[in-house]
């Protein structure tokens, strides 16, 4: 079965004479631009609209211009390549117009088309490891509180005011992230939170959207597939923190990487941490937590304290708060209007699937999480720990096809925060679930204690016996899945909820 997502569209988008483009996107024109007016613009066909601008790049597997007159069948009127992509394009009978490098221009193209930049909102743009999802949301509920109609785009969801479809990309490809933004303003949407991926900044998906206020969370081991290594990982975050994409910057200086943004970014940049041995402009004390909420400080420059509430369990959620209040500040939003939406205020926000309780009154508490790191792990099982009375429980299995470098370290922290640790599988994809499972089960042997170990394949299964063995005092950490409703097996997206089958075990255990 077949769940990807729709991808979001401005519902009366205006007519624009191609011809037009030119002035932005130069290109050589083979065929007649006379009377072709665009409504739209996409990379594939699988989403194209009569009135598209149809736009070949080459991808990985193929060259989009492949699909050029499939996508003039579908009612392209004219088609954007490279030269490698002509003749292709040319064969599909529309008129062609041949840049150098497509992917690189598709932002100011979809700026053009979508009229973008010409009555925006205020934009916010987060990157970083882990925290993005968390701070957008965060950000989301602030500008909600603030009275502004927000719009969101993130891993989880996209929400055009109180509208929510559910997210394919983390970042959409720059077509669609600009004609999400034209919906946005049909909607009247004031002001956007944007989870920015490093394969965002490294493919455009992000370009011609000038960030008023950019975040920088953490950079930890991740995305190793994609890059050969944390430097190239780095470099592909940082441009967020360039004039062409953001105006001002918050940097957390929680992970070894933030001094570096601090010192390479070309924007003027402010600092935060939630480190007490750390010296930044901004700090974030946690002054009460219980598997509720978490309650914290913000004190910064020139006296400012802010005291605030989230419904999340966490320092390194707190610390997302926390940078995600400084970043309304530094977009210009005035600090008394930011008191009066946060001070002494719950930020009333609800993450999906991010150290998500889903357990009663009675029995262990059961989080469902969406970490798939090292670093996220490390956070998400000392927040566990330090509100847990009795034994903490760890349910846990590692992505298939997805950066393998990180599996023994994701074990071993696994086993070094947790008392009993179920290694099972998640979304395996074209891997053998066995041998992913025998790579953890390495990598918790590295740790430096010894939980007792479960090895159980399928994760309903797994998450029950994890709540067999809780006792009323003990809790579960189940990390991966988060909100995601699906699992991925040798490409086929199975209808699956962690949470269901949570609350489901739960129930079963009489809890
Ligand atoms: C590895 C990667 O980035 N792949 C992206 C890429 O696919 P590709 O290069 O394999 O495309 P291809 O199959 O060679 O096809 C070439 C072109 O022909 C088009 N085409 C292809 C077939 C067809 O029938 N019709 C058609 O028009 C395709 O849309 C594409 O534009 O171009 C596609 C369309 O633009 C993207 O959807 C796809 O993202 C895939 C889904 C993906 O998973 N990307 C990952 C790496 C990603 O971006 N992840 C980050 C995660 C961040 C995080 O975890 O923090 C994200 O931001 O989501
Ligand atoms: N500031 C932080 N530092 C470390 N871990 C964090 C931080 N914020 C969130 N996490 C943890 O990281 C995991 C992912 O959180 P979240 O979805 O917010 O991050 P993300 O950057 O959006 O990740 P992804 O790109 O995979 O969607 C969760 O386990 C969460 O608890």
């Amino acid at each position: 079965m077949s769940r990807i997502p729709p991808v979001l569209r401005p519902e009366h988008p205006a007519p624009r004479p191609l011809v037009d483009l030119l002035a932005t996107v130069p290109a050589a024109v083979h065929g007649a631009l006379d009377d072709i007016a665009v409504t739209g613009v996409t990379l594939s066909t699988a989403d194209l609209h009569p009135g598209d601008l149809f736009v070949g790049v080459r991808g990985e597997h193929r060259h989009g211009a492949e699909f050029a007159a499939d996508a003039v069948a579908k009612g392209a009127v004219a088609v954007m390549t490279d030269a490698a992509g002509l003749a292709a394009a040319q064969s599909a009978g529309v008129p062609v117009l041949v840049v150098e490098n497509p992917r690189g221009v598709l932002g100011a193209v979809s700026a053009w088309v979508y009229r973008t930049l010409e009555e925006r909102p205020l934009l916010f743009g987060v990157t970083g490891t882990n925290g993005k999802t968390s701070t957008a949301y965060l950000l989301d509920q602030m500008l909600r509180q603030l009275g502004m109609v927000a719009g969101l785009s993130s891993t989880a969801e996209r929400r055009i005011a109180d509208e929510r479809v559910v997210s394919r990309l983390t970042t959409p490809e720059a077509t669609e992230m600009h004609a999400l933004l034209a919906r946005m303003r049909e909607a009247g949407v004031q002001a956007v939170a944007v989870e920015v991926s490093a394969q965002a900044l490294s493919r455009h998906r992000v370009d011609g959207i000038p960030f008023d206020a950019v975040g920088f969370t953490n950079l930890t081991h991740d995305h190793l597939d994609d890059y050969a290594d944390m430097e190239e990982y780095y470099r592909a975050k940082l441009p967020l923190f360039f004039p062409e994409h953001g105006r001002r910057g918050v940097v957390s200086l929680d992970s070894e990487y933030g001094p570096r943004v601090m010192a390479d970014a070309r924007i003027p940049v402010v600092s935060i941490t939630s480190r007490p041995e750390v010296e930044a402009d901004w700090r974030v004390t946690v002054t009460h937590e219980d598997p509720f909420r978490t309650d914290f400080t913000l004190s910064g420059p020139d006296g400012v304290e802010l005291r605030s509430s989230i419904p999340i369990i966490g320092h390194h959620m707190a610390a997302n708060a926390g940078l995600a209040i400084v970043l309304l500040l530094e977009a210009g939003v005035p600090l008394d209007q930011v008191r009066d939406a946060v001070h002494e205020r719950p930020i009333a926000a609800y993450l999906p699937g991010r150290t998500e309780r889903v357990s009663g009154d009675r029995g262990p508490s059961v989080f469902v999480d969406f970490g798939h790191s090292p670093d996220a792990f490390e956070n998400t099982l000392a927040a566990v720990r330090r509100l847990t009375t009795g034994r903490t429980i760890m349910v846990f299995g590692a992505d298939g096809d997805r950066d393998t470098t990180k599996r023994h370290d994701m074990a071993r922290v696994a086993a070094e925060g947790c008392d009993i640790l179920v290694i099972t599988d998640h979304h395996p994809r074209f891997e053998d679930p066995a041998s992913i499972r025998a790579t953890l089960l390495e990598g918790a042997a590295l740790a430096t204690n010894t939980p007792e170990i479960h090895e159980v394949s399928p994760p309903e299964q797994a998450i029950r016996v994890a709540v067999n063995l809780a006792r009323e005092g003990d809790s579960i950490l189940w990390a991966g899945p988060g909100h995601q409703d699906y699992r991925d097996i040798r490409g086929v997206r199975t209808p699956y909820s962690a949470r269901d089958e949570a609350r489901a075990a739960l129930r079963e255990a009489g809890w």
